[in-house]
């Protein structure tokens, strides 16, 4: 995948709570037949931000995605997405969005350029200055690594192909916001980081507003400015990766050795105790290491905590 250029342009993404929000979700609530699966979320997403949810197995994040792209209609709650109510959105609302679903797999007798040229045509319509739609198809095809399979049919290609096109028909229309469902299911590494690189153009260069679900939580780190932890039907983590890791993390654990000798020791101030340990030995410490939680251990923590009934102490604090 390359690197969206100079055509796609626009001026560095602007980030912040300055302007509306471009999701803004409040007291939202699904029940499915008897069994309730959102109690109660609320949080909204800034222009430009990346935005990833995380979640166990069943939490609801699909169910999330679909209310936001108006496909699945809530049980209670004020949702706003680009200003309107997803459930009464029009065409030219939806022309706004971008979705890459979970799966998608009809079309297998289509070919990838003339399935792109499809899904190019329906955006016409909706093109503007600032966004001219659609993207060029080639252009496309480079930036989603396809262009070698522009004349495949969809059922020739492996897993990892199938999804840079569902990417591809995501973004055709340049959105202005994108969903993706779990969108690296099957990629390879090297696909994998092509895509992290195509997240941050799309961020970057065209302030596109992205609210990815993935159970990879090293990709979840590398992407997302802001991580929302779902869990017991409601929000129960909202912060940047950094910020959720200190605030909700355990202590610092600082390894050291001294005279050959082998140290270790946890701490709530790892900056501190290091100090106090330079102090106290000068140049006899070697081999030092400061580690602190990272991101895997937060989330397998909150959800550990969660799944045993309890709550997750001050993790409904923001840690932005
Ligand atoms: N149409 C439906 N009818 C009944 N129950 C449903 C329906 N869709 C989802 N559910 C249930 O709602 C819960 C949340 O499902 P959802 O797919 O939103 O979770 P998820 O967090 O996306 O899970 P995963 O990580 O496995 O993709 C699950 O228990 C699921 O069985």
């Amino acid at each position: 995948m390359a690197v969206i250029g100079e055509e796609a342009g626009g001026t560095p993404a602007v980030r912040g709570p300055d302007g509306p929000a471009v999701v803004e979700v409040s007291g939202l609530r699904m029940r499915y037949g008897s069994k309730d699966v959102l109690n109660g979320v609320d949080f909204r997403i800034d222009r430009g931000e990346v935005l990833t949810l995380l979640g166990p197995n069943g939490a609801g994040k699909t169910t999330i995605i679909e209310i936001l792209e108006g496909f699945r209609a809530r049980s209670a709650g004020e949702v706003r997405v680009l200003g309107a109510d997803p459930i009464s959105g029009g065409e030219a609302w939806r022309a706004r969005i971008g979705v890459v679903l979970q799966s998608w797999r009809d079309h297998s007798k289509w070919r990838v350029r003339d399935l792109l040229e499809l899904f190019a045509g329906h955006y016409a319509p909706y093109s503007s200055p600032e966004r001219p739609r659609p993207r060029d198809v080639d252009e496309l095809l480079e930036l989603v690594g396809l262009t070698e399979h522009a004349g495949a049919k969809l059922g020739s290609l492996s897993g990892g192909q199938r999804r840079r096109v569902d990417v591809a028909v995501g973004i055709v229309g340049r959105p202005e916001l994108l969903f993706l469902d779990e969108p690296t299911a099957g990629f390879d590494p090297q696909a994998r980081r092509d895509f992290h690189d195509l997240v941050h153009a799309l961020a970057d260069e065209e302030d596109t507003t992205i609210l990815l679900t993935t159970h990879d939580l090293d990709e979840a780190e590398k992407l997302a400015d802001r991580i929302l932890m779902l869990a017991d039907g409601r929000i129960v983590a909202d912060g940047s990766p950094e910020a959720l890791a200190r605030e909700l993390g355990s202590d610092a654990e600082v390894r050291w050795r001294v005279g050959g000798e082998r140290f270790v020791h946890s701490t709530p101030d790892g900056t501190g105790f290091v100090r106090g340990l330079f102090e106290q030995h000068g140049e006899d410490v070697t081999d030092l290491e400061v580690r602190r939680a990272g991101l895997e251990e937060v989330y397998m923590d909150l959800v550990r905590r969660y799944e045993s009934g309890g709550p997750a102490a001050g993790a409904e604090e923001e840690a932005r």
